[in-house]
């Protein structure tokens, strides 16, 4: 790692961008339209204040959580992204070691560049798939199976990108994946368009609009549940509507996320779509958050709003970039302990006082 300490996740921001390529790096930062939900998942935290309570024993902080049967040191999670071996020669390998050593949570990318059976054979934590409907539904199928068979514990599909959202600055870099890193988990025929470069358009925004089946409905859920036993989650929600429709479809959890600002542009903040999705789902499964979280507040927020967990996309990946597998697991450390550090400062020890009272004065 460079020199300087990295203390907190924006050391390691500027650590990994002055390491990546431009380009690899604008796809990393980089949202959809305007970069206004990108903007926004950040400013809407910082909108948040915390209420502080004190004269409470707070020696000893317990982060450790439950979740859907999986035993984690903190509600804190690796979100999916694509491609890690942009990041890091060693990929996924590298992140899932990092995760594992950090006693955390990985979510795992259907474009992988690592194969799924590698990730698992180096893990040491939970493992979920993550899923993109392709238009081929063999691919997918294998992919569950595959994914089933070697242990990974729940299946998260991702629903907001029937298409790629309008990614600038991918566009205006001709981005398109390097030719010896691919998605090795689907077939290298169907992969092919990702490495097409032309200059004024994205790749990845050509390939999806080929492979990714945009006809996807509620309906469709059932042929994916009746291909597994995998609990199934939804990634992508922020609305009570589609909240509520998840629940009536049996989901074992929802992710609220809008894909870290990178499809809708102008879609809520994260944090501020938590609220109705909680309240939609009246505690029928738990419910995650993505998108904007960089410190151990942003994480405690989310929490004291009813979130089960949060997950972090890019600074997994400034992680990687950083220092491989010991990168992640700094990045993760860093922020599950100033998690802990908030809970002591904000006087909840245990995360079941982690509570509305945090955010909201009590009424009477
Ligand atoms: C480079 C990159 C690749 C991503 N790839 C995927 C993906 O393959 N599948 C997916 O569901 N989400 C993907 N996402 C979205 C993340 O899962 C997550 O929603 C988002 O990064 C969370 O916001 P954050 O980066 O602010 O933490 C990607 C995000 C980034 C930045
Ligand atoms: C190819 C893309 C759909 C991967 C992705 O989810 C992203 O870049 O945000």
């Amino acid at each position: 790692m460079d020199g300087a300490p990295l203390l907190c996740l924006a050391d390691f921001e500027a650590a990994a961008g002055r390491r990546l390529p431009p380009d690899v790096w604008d796809y990393i930062r980089g949202g959809s339209g305007e970069e206004l939900t990108l903007a926004g998942n950040r400013s809407a935290f910082a909108r948040l204040p915390l209420r502080p309570r004190f004269l409470v024993d707070v020696e000893t902080c317990d982060l450790t959580t439950n979740l859907l049967g999986a035993s984690l040191s903190a509600p804190i999670g690796v979100a999916p992204t694509a491609f890690h071996r942009l990041a890091h020669p060693d990929g996924e390998v590298a992140t899932a070691r990092g995760a594992g050593d950090a006693g955390q949570l990985m979510v795992v990318s259907i474009l992988a560049s690592r194969s799924l059976k590698d990730i698992a054979a180096v893990a040491s934590g939970p493992l979920w798939l993550q899923l993109y409907w392709l238009r081929r539904r063999d691919l997918l199928a294998e992919v569950v199976r595959q994914g089933e068979a070697l242990g990974y514990r729940a299946l998260v599909l991702t629903v907001d990108t029937p298409r790629v959202g309008r990614r600038l600055r991918d566009r205006r870099n001709g981005f398109a994946v390097p030719p010896d890193i691919t998605a090795v988990n689907l077939d290298d025929a169907m992969m092919a368009t990702t490495h097409d470069a032309h200059t004024g358009t994205s790749a990845l925004e050509r390939h999806a609009r080929e492979q990714f089946d945009p006809t996807l409905t509620w309906a469709d859920l059932a042929w994916l549940r009746g291909l597994t036993g995998l609990p199934v989650l939804l990634k992508g929600v922020l609305t009570a509507e589609d909240a509520r429709l998840a629940v009536e479809h049996g989901v074992a959890g929802i992710v609220v996320s809008n894909h870290g600002g990178r499809q809708l542009d102008a879609a809520p903040a994260a944090i501020d779509a938590l609220p109705e999705v909680l309240d939609a789902v009246a505690g029928h499964c738990p419910v995650l958050l993505d998108g904007g979280v960089r410190t151990g507040t942003d994480a405690l927020k989310a929490l004291a709003l009813g979130a089960s967990a949060v997950l972090v996309g890019r600074p997994v990946l400034w992680g990687l970039a950083c220092g491989g597998a010991s990168g992640v697991r700094d990045v993760l450390g860093v922020l599950a302990a100033e998690l802990e550090d908030a809970m002591a400062l904000s006087g909840r020890p245990r995360l079941r006082d982690v509570d509305a009272t945090l955010l909201t004065r009590p009424s009477g």
